[in-house]
Protein backbone atom coordinates (compact mmCIF):
# COMPACT_ATOMS: atom_id res chain seq x y z
CA UNK A 1 0.00 0.00 0.00
CA UNK A 2 1.18 3.14 -0.88
CA UNK A 3 1.94 5.28 2.30
CA UNK A 4 0.51 8.85 2.32
CA UNK A 5 2.93 12.01 3.21
CA UNK A 6 2.46 15.02 4.55
CA UNK A 7 5.37 17.91 4.89
CA UNK A 8 4.36 19.63 7.78
CA UNK A 9 5.37 23.57 8.37
CA UNK A 10 5.27 25.00 4.87
CA UNK A 11 5.72 28.30 4.57
CA UNK A 12 7.13 29.31 1.34
CA UNK A 13 6.96 28.95 -2.39
CA UNK A 14 10.22 26.68 -2.44
CA UNK A 15 9.31 24.74 0.58
CA UNK A 16 5.70 24.18 -1.40
CA UNK A 17 7.30 23.22 -4.88
CA UNK A 18 9.90 21.01 -3.22
CA UNK A 19 7.10 18.88 -1.61
CA UNK A 20 4.78 19.25 -4.84
CA UNK A 21 7.97 17.45 -6.91
CA UNK A 22 8.64 15.19 -4.54
CA UNK A 23 5.05 13.95 -4.97
CA UNK A 24 3.99 14.51 -1.19
CA UNK A 25 0.35 14.50 -0.83
CA UNK A 26 -0.58 16.96 1.98
CA UNK A 27 1.40 20.22 2.75
CA UNK A 28 1.19 21.47 6.45
CA UNK A 29 0.41 25.05 7.22
CA UNK A 30 0.88 26.46 10.82
CA UNK A 31 -1.69 28.69 12.17
CA UNK A 32 -0.03 28.65 15.84
CA UNK A 33 1.74 31.93 16.29
CA UNK A 34 4.78 30.44 18.55
CA UNK A 35 5.69 28.56 16.06
CA UNK A 36 8.44 29.15 14.06
CA UNK A 37 6.64 27.66 10.98
CA UNK A 38 3.34 30.29 11.44
CA UNK A 39 1.56 31.28 8.50
CA UNK A 40 -0.57 34.23 8.20
CA UNK A 41 -3.55 34.32 6.11
CA UNK A 42 -1.92 36.31 3.53
CA UNK A 43 0.84 33.98 3.17
CA UNK A 44 -1.82 30.76 3.49
CA UNK A 45 -3.45 32.71 0.49
CA UNK A 46 -0.08 32.89 -1.44
CA UNK A 47 0.16 29.42 -1.30
CA UNK A 48 -3.08 27.98 -2.01
CA UNK A 49 -2.98 29.90 -4.83
CA UNK A 50 0.58 28.20 -6.27
CA UNK A 51 -0.08 24.90 -4.57
CA UNK A 52 -3.71 24.76 -6.67
CA UNK A 53 -4.98 21.25 -6.94
CA UNK A 54 -1.37 19.54 -7.19
CA UNK A 55 -1.51 19.05 -3.33
CA UNK A 56 -3.57 18.73 -0.53
CA UNK A 57 -3.21 21.53 2.22
CA UNK A 58 -3.80 20.74 5.79
CA UNK A 59 -4.32 23.71 8.63
CA UNK A 60 -2.53 23.12 11.72
CA UNK A 61 -3.70 24.42 14.97
CA UNK A 62 -3.54 24.37 18.72
CA UNK A 63 -6.62 25.01 20.27
CA UNK A 64 -7.75 27.07 17.94
CA UNK A 65 -11.42 29.21 18.04
CA UNK A 66 -13.84 29.22 15.16
CA UNK A 67 -12.85 32.60 14.30
CA UNK A 68 -8.60 31.48 13.40
CA UNK A 69 -10.21 28.18 11.60
CA UNK A 70 -13.25 30.31 9.73
CA UNK A 71 -10.64 33.12 8.45
CA UNK A 72 -7.65 30.28 7.83
CA UNK A 73 -9.67 28.02 5.98
CA UNK A 74 -11.32 30.08 3.54
CA UNK A 75 -6.93 31.87 2.96
CA UNK A 76 -5.29 28.67 2.73
CA UNK A 77 -8.71 26.74 0.93
CA UNK A 78 -7.87 23.99 3.38
CA UNK A 79 -8.90 20.47 2.80
CA UNK A 80 -8.70 19.19 5.97
CA UNK A 81 -7.86 20.61 9.76
CA UNK A 82 -5.18 19.37 11.99
CA UNK A 83 -5.99 19.66 16.08
CA UNK A 84 -3.09 19.36 17.57
CA UNK A 85 -4.16 20.69 21.37
CA UNK A 86 -5.77 19.56 24.03
CA UNK A 87 -9.29 19.52 21.96
CA UNK A 88 -11.38 16.96 23.17
CA UNK A 89 -13.74 14.85 21.03
CA UNK A 90 -16.87 17.21 21.37
CA UNK A 91 -14.56 19.98 20.46
CA UNK A 92 -13.07 17.55 16.89
CA UNK A 93 -16.66 16.74 16.22
CA UNK A 94 -18.08 20.59 16.54
CA UNK A 95 -15.02 21.47 14.01
CA UNK A 96 -16.32 19.07 12.02
CA UNK A 97 -20.14 19.73 11.72
CA UNK A 98 -19.12 23.73 11.65
CA UNK A 99 -16.77 23.91 8.82
CA UNK A 100 -17.32 20.76 6.92
CA UNK A 101 -13.57 19.60 6.73
CA UNK A 102 -12.34 16.40 7.71
CA UNK A 103 -10.33 16.87 10.66
CA UNK A 104 -7.61 14.87 11.92
CA UNK A 105 -6.97 14.65 15.68
CA UNK A 106 -3.03 14.96 16.73
CA UNK A 107 -2.44 12.47 20.19
CA UNK A 108 0.31 12.80 22.22
CA UNK A 109 1.97 9.63 22.67
CA UNK A 110 4.66 8.44 25.69
CA UNK A 111 2.62 5.63 27.16
CA UNK A 112 0.01 2.85 26.32
CA UNK A 113 -2.09 4.60 27.96
CA UNK A 114 -1.45 7.66 26.06
CA UNK A 115 -2.22 5.13 22.96
CA UNK A 116 -5.75 3.92 24.57
CA UNK A 117 -6.60 7.39 24.79
CA UNK A 118 -7.50 7.24 21.27
CA UNK A 119 -10.46 5.02 21.49
CA UNK A 120 -12.19 8.31 22.89
CA UNK A 121 -11.74 10.05 19.05
CA UNK A 122 -12.81 7.16 16.67
CA UNK A 123 -15.66 7.46 14.76
CA UNK A 124 -15.21 10.98 15.64
CA UNK A 125 -12.19 12.26 13.81
CA UNK A 126 -11.12 11.64 10.49
CA UNK A 127 -7.69 10.60 10.97
CA UNK A 128 -5.79 10.10 14.39
CA UNK A 129 -2.03 11.21 14.01
CA UNK A 130 0.02 9.55 16.84
CA UNK A 131 3.04 12.19 17.52
CA UNK A 132 5.30 12.19 20.56
CA UNK A 133 4.55 14.01 23.64
CA UNK A 134 6.86 17.41 24.15
CA UNK A 135 7.80 17.94 27.84
CA UNK A 136 5.58 19.82 29.86
CA UNK A 137 7.60 23.48 29.69
CA UNK A 138 8.25 22.79 25.91
CA UNK A 139 7.61 25.82 23.41
CA UNK A 140 5.30 23.82 20.93
CA UNK A 141 3.34 20.84 21.75
CA UNK A 142 4.80 19.08 18.35
CA UNK A 143 7.69 20.07 15.59
CA UNK A 144 10.51 18.94 17.91
CA UNK A 145 12.07 16.17 16.21
CA UNK A 146 11.05 13.86 19.15
CA UNK A 147 10.06 10.94 18.51
CA UNK A 148 8.07 8.10 20.49
CA UNK A 149 8.20 3.96 20.82
CA UNK A 150 6.56 3.24 17.73
CA UNK A 151 6.07 -0.24 19.36
CA UNK A 152 3.13 1.35 21.65
CA UNK A 153 1.21 1.25 18.56
CA UNK A 154 1.51 -2.57 17.82
CA UNK A 155 -2.53 -2.56 19.42
CA UNK A 156 -3.69 -0.35 17.18
CA UNK A 157 -2.63 -0.71 13.56
CA UNK A 158 -4.81 -0.64 11.12
CA UNK A 159 -8.14 0.09 12.97
CA UNK A 160 -9.09 3.54 11.89
CA UNK A 161 -6.92 6.26 9.46
CA UNK A 162 -4.09 6.94 11.21
CA UNK A 163 -0.76 8.40 10.94
CA UNK A 164 2.60 8.32 12.51
CA UNK A 165 4.28 11.72 13.68
CA UNK A 166 7.30 12.31 15.94
CA UNK A 167 10.76 12.74 14.53
CA UNK A 168 10.73 11.40 11.60
CA UNK A 169 13.47 12.19 8.84
CA UNK A 170 14.49 10.95 5.88
CA UNK A 171 17.00 8.31 7.78
CA UNK A 172 13.67 6.66 9.73
CA UNK A 173 10.79 7.23 8.07
CA UNK A 174 11.31 4.01 6.03
CA UNK A 175 12.15 2.15 9.35
CA UNK A 176 9.27 3.31 10.73
CA UNK A 177 6.75 2.62 8.21
CA UNK A 178 8.11 -0.84 8.21
CA UNK A 179 7.70 -0.94 12.23
CA UNK A 180 4.16 0.41 12.34
CA UNK A 181 2.53 0.04 9.21
CA UNK A 182 1.55 3.47 9.40
CA UNK A 183 -0.43 4.62 6.27
CA UNK A 184 0.53 8.50 6.69
CA UNK A 185 3.60 9.90 7.49
CA UNK A 186 4.01 13.39 8.59
CA UNK A 187 7.40 15.92 9.17
CA UNK A 188 8.64 19.50 10.01
CA UNK A 189 11.90 19.46 11.68
CA UNK A 190 13.22 16.45 9.81
CA UNK A 191 12.91 18.42 6.40
CA UNK A 192 14.65 21.46 7.88
CA UNK A 193 18.10 22.79 8.16
CA UNK A 194 17.36 25.10 10.90
CA UNK A 195 13.84 25.45 13.16
CA UNK A 196 11.08 27.09 10.64
CA UNK A 197 13.80 26.49 7.36
CA UNK A 198 12.85 23.48 4.97
CA UNK A 199 15.28 21.96 3.29
CA UNK A 200 14.11 21.24 -0.13
CA UNK A 201 16.79 18.51 -0.74
CA UNK A 202 15.25 16.84 2.90
CA UNK A 203 12.22 17.28 1.39
CA UNK A 204 12.80 15.13 -1.56
CA UNK A 205 14.58 12.74 0.01
CA UNK A 206 12.19 11.93 2.99
CA UNK A 207 9.50 11.18 0.16
CA UNK A 208 12.24 8.83 -1.72
CA UNK A 209 12.66 7.14 1.30
CA UNK A 210 8.84 6.64 2.15
CA UNK A 211 8.52 5.50 -1.19
CA UNK A 212 11.18 3.30 -1.14
CA UNK A 213 9.06 0.88 0.85
O1 LIG B 1 5.49 22.26 13.38
C1 LIG B 1 5.17 22.99 14.32
O2 LIG B 1 5.69 24.10 14.49
C2 LIG B 1 4.11 22.55 15.26
C3 LIG B 1 3.62 23.45 16.18
C4 LIG B 1 2.64 23.07 17.08
C5 LIG B 1 2.12 21.79 17.04
C6 LIG B 1 2.60 20.86 16.12
C7 LIG B 1 3.59 21.23 15.22
N1 LIG B 1 4.08 20.33 14.30
C8 LIG B 1 3.67 18.98 14.13
O3 LIG B 1 4.34 18.14 15.04
C9 LIG B 1 4.50 16.86 14.47
C10 LIG B 1 5.91 16.36 14.63
O4 LIG B 1 6.84 17.27 14.13
P1 LIG B 1 8.37 16.86 13.91
O5 LIG B 1 8.44 16.11 12.61
O6 LIG B 1 8.80 16.03 15.06
O7 LIG B 1 9.12 18.14 13.83
C11 LIG B 1 4.06 16.98 13.03
O8 LIG B 1 2.73 16.51 12.94
C12 LIG B 1 4.02 18.43 12.77
O9 LIG B 1 3.01 18.65 11.88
Amino acid sequence: MRTAIKICGISTPEALDAAVAAEADFAGLVFFPPSPRHVDTYAAAALAARGGGKIGRVGLFVDADDGLLRDAIGAGRLDAVQLHGEETPERVAQVKERFGLPVWKALPIATETDVQKAEAYRGVADLLLFDAKTPKDAALPGGMGLRFDWSLLSGWRGKTGWGLAGGLSPANVAQAIAETGAPLVDTSSGVECAPGVKDVDKIAAFCEAARQI
